[in-house]
């Protein structure tokens, strides 16, 4: 089967967006989207993002599968993709915005004039059944709950916003090393859907430094919804301003928890790389 693709980025966090505006389910199957993703026999990302009709009234559906085909409910720095992509479907040139069905809720990204999409990630969700976590009491927040895993006892903050992230606070981020300490986090039995997990450096109470190691993906260059979560978990812990910039590996995202209506705000940009036509394996 031949199906046409166009890659897009957003700092670094790479994705496959389809076009699957005809149809309720995914083109591919998750071990497609996974075969898709491999940097060395496919075309190479963290994520294929499909674009299907709106539900209940939404312009559209975002469905994604993580480089190893799992399925998760919610992907920021994916969204800023998504919209750009719809727009160049499109040809919409000037600012707009549309309404997106998600896994994790309606989510609303605004191409704004000045070339960066601006998204109203939501509000975050807090309670530990939610997140979900068995650490701390079920229906309480978990802030600096201590958790051991790759033998080190981290003093862990849990957020959900759409998909589930655990926060640690660390002097210097560049010297965690994730691939030993991501996946122990990721899969450990605290965490029954697992979890994206992050550390993140306060350099200023208006400026956080993060590396990230994703659910379903590994390590990333930037995660859009680890960064709010990163934010929220830094102003639950007194330890950042409600708008900060967030410093990922391949670059920065302003964000925002918005005090009025308590909705994660988050700005970015999201580009074009190339496009091309994928020979899938019938698997
Ligand atoms: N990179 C994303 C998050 C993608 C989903 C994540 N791997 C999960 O399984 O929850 C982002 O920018 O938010």
């Amino acid at each position: 089967m031949q199906i046409e693709f166009t890659k897009y980025h957003g700092l670094g966090n790479d994705f496959i967006l389809i076009d699957n505006r005809l149809s309720d389910e995914p083109r591919l199957t998750p071990a497609q989207a996974a075969t898709m993703c491999d940097r060395h026999f496919g075309v190479g990302a963290d994520g294929v993002i499909f674009v299907l009709p709106g539900q209940n009234g939404t312009d559209y559906t975002m469905r994604i599968f993580n480089s190893d085909g799992s399925e998760p409910e919610m992907c920021g720095n994916g969204i800023r993709c998504l919209a750009r992509f719809i727009a160049d479907l499109e040809g919409v040139t000037e600012p707009r915005s549309y309404t997106i069905q998600t896994l994790g809720g309606l989510i609303t990204p605004k191409l704004t004039a000045d070339g960066l999409i601006t998204v109203d990630m939501g509000e975050p969700i807090l309670r530990a059944a939610d997140i979900p976590t068995t650490l701390g009491q079920p229906d309480q927040p978990v802030v600096n709950h201590s958790l051991e895993a790759a033998e080190t006892i981290w003093n862990v903050t849990c957020i959900n916003m759409g998909n589930p992230h655990c926060i640690t606070f660390v002097d210097d981020v560049a010297a965690i090393s994730l691939e030993t300490v991501g996946s122990p986090i990721e899969c450990h039995p605290a965490f029954p859907q697992k979890i994206n997990v992050e550390f993140i450096q306060v350099v200023r109470s208006d400026y956080l430094k993060m590396r990230v190691w994703e659910r379903g993906a590994g390590i990333t260059l930037a995660c859009g919804t680890g960064a709010c979560a990163a934010l929220v978990a830094a102003v639950l812990t007194d330890l950042s301003d409600r708008s900060a910039t967030v410093e990922l590996p391949g670059g920065c995202l302003l964000i925002e928890w918005s005090e009025t209506d308590n909705h994660l705000y988050m700005t970015g940009p999201a580009e074009r790389v190339f496009a091309g036509n994928y020979s899938a394996s019938q698997s």
